[in-house]
């Protein structure tokens, strides 16, 4: 049987901590300083002698002006365990477009310039934790053909919190005349309200929704925007800014309470009527959720157009006006980009990140999206790369086989689908 074939356990997923870099790297480039002739190089350092100082970048890289401000990350302000400094990371903003450029120590010198670099300069600035805002019982339910039980709602929300993921987006207070799926809203929250240990918000598209969700006990919530004229209209009826002020409303009475507020932006890379919606528009609409008080912002690749390509100049547009530890991405799968986008967004700083069990979801007022990047592939993908979740891999594979099983139908994770093989394999 081959290495690959091995099971895996779960607390043994491949991780990059166990990794030797260095093997990547050439013999004249270690991560060690050596005296090459030349002069020296110390791969992961600042520092390199030669004749074609290396030091000279750097400080030539240190006195330029970021086009857009980079925040770094304080770990007393949020619940992100992870702090960045400027000395490790800048980005640049070139012909309009984003350089994501991440490293001081990007070294010139003809003694240093390897391949051997690139395993450090990807991968260093990772966050340590990464939050998991789990969507699956709402943007996944809002999307099925049949109407779920609240009962199975109840118990599947239930699991998910079992798997210690740390927020589980509940269901959606909106009119049920546009989403009959979700109109039990009132009931799931009864059934989950006294689940602990983690965040339960609910959607909720204006005063009405709001009031409704905080009778019935929710204790956090989220208003959704659009960055897409055509979409606001098909999706809450309303245009971008009427939507804006009714958020308004919606956050001031949220704050008398004391409610935190989430921002989703949707139709942040594409839109299913209008097409590629430009940068700019995101962050004007980031930006007016972030000022009505939104505790944090949800990029939303709504149709799941975005590619690394477009993901990078979005991200760079709404960092210049949001600070970066209060976004969060939000991709749907159907160009099968969700991945690569959420590790772009890591390397440009983001650390929550929206997902969905078993890969459910979409947008019934987005025809040909698929669903959510699924939870388990997050994970897995995380897990791999030494970065935290808290998230308990087996419980969670539980809640997507619990939840494909009801709506009979294979789970949209191929993290599960592979894992789930591996075990019929050794039963
Ligand atoms: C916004 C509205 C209500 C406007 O809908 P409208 O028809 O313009 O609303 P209205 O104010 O004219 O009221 C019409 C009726 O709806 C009722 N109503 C009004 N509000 C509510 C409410 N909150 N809850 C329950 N009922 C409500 C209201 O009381 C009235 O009842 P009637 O007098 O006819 O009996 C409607 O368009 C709507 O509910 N839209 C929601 C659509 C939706 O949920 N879409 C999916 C979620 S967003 C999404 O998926 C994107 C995201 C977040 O996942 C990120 C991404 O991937 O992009």
């Amino acid at each position: 049987m081959s290495s690959l074939e091995e099971p895996l356990a779960l607390d043994k997923f491949p991780n990059l901590n166990n990794i030797d870099l260095s093997r990547f790297s050439s013999s004249a480039c270690r991560p060690i300083r050596e005296d090459l002739g030349m002069g020296q190089c110390w791969i992961q350092g600042r520092n390199c002698f030669s004749s074609n100082s290396c030091e000279e970048d750097i400080e030539v890289h240190d006195r330029e002006q970021f086009k857009w401000p980079r925040q770094t990350r304080d770990s007393s302000q949020g619940d992100i365990p992870h702090r960045r400094t400027l000395s490790l990371g800048r980005n640049r903003m070139l012909n309009g477009t984003i350089s994501a450029s991440l490293h001081l120590s990007d070294c010139q010198c003809n003694s240093c310039n390897y391949p051997g670099i690139m395993p450090y300069k990807l991968l260093r600035d990772m966050p340590k934790y990464v939050k998991i805002v789990e969507v699956g019982p709402r943007d996944g339910l809002q999307n099925e053909n049949n109407i779920v039980p609240t009962s199975v709602k109840v118990e599947f929300v239930s699991k998910l919190v079992a798997s210690g993921l740390p927020v589980v987006e509940a269901t959606s207070f909106v009119s049920p005349k546009w989403v009959p799926q979700l109109a039990d809203a009132a009931d799931v929250m009864k059934g989950v309200k006294s689940l602990e240990g983690t965040r339960l918000p609910v959607l909720t598209p204006n005063l009405k929704g709001f009031e409704a969700a905080i009778a019935a006990g929710a204790k956090e919530i989220a208003v959704f925007a659009s960055a897409s004229e055509s979409f606001s209209k098909s999706n809450i009826n309303c245009s971008i800014e009427e939507s804006l002020a009714r958020y308004r409303a919606v956050t001031s009475a949220a704050k008398k309470l004391s409610i935190p507020v989430r921002g989703y932006v949707s139709c942040a890379i594409g839109c299913p009527f209008e097409g590629a919606i430009p940068p700019s528009k995101v962050s004007y609409v980031a930006k007016e959720l972030y000022e009505m008080g939104c505790f944090e912002i949800s990029l939303a690749d709504t149709i799941g157009v975005g590619t690394p390509g477009s993901v990078l100049p979005m991200l760079g547009a709404v960092m210049a006006v949001v600070p970066v530890e209060k976004l969060a991405v939000h991709f749907h799968d159907t160009y099968g980009q969700s991945l690569p986008n959420i590790l772009v967004s890591l390397q440009m700083g983001i650390s929550t990140v929206d997902s969905s069990v078993a890969g459910l979801g979409g947008c019934p007022y987005a025809k040909g999206a698929t669903g959510n990047v699924a939870t388990e592939d997050v994970v897995y993908m995380l897990h791999g790369l030494g970065v935290k979740t808290n998230v308990d891999v087996g419980k969670l594979l539980l809640a997507g086989e619990f939840i494909s099983k009801h709506l009979g139908r294979q789970s949209g994770s191929k993290t599960a689908i592979a894992l789930g093989r591996k075990k019929a394999n050794f039963c």
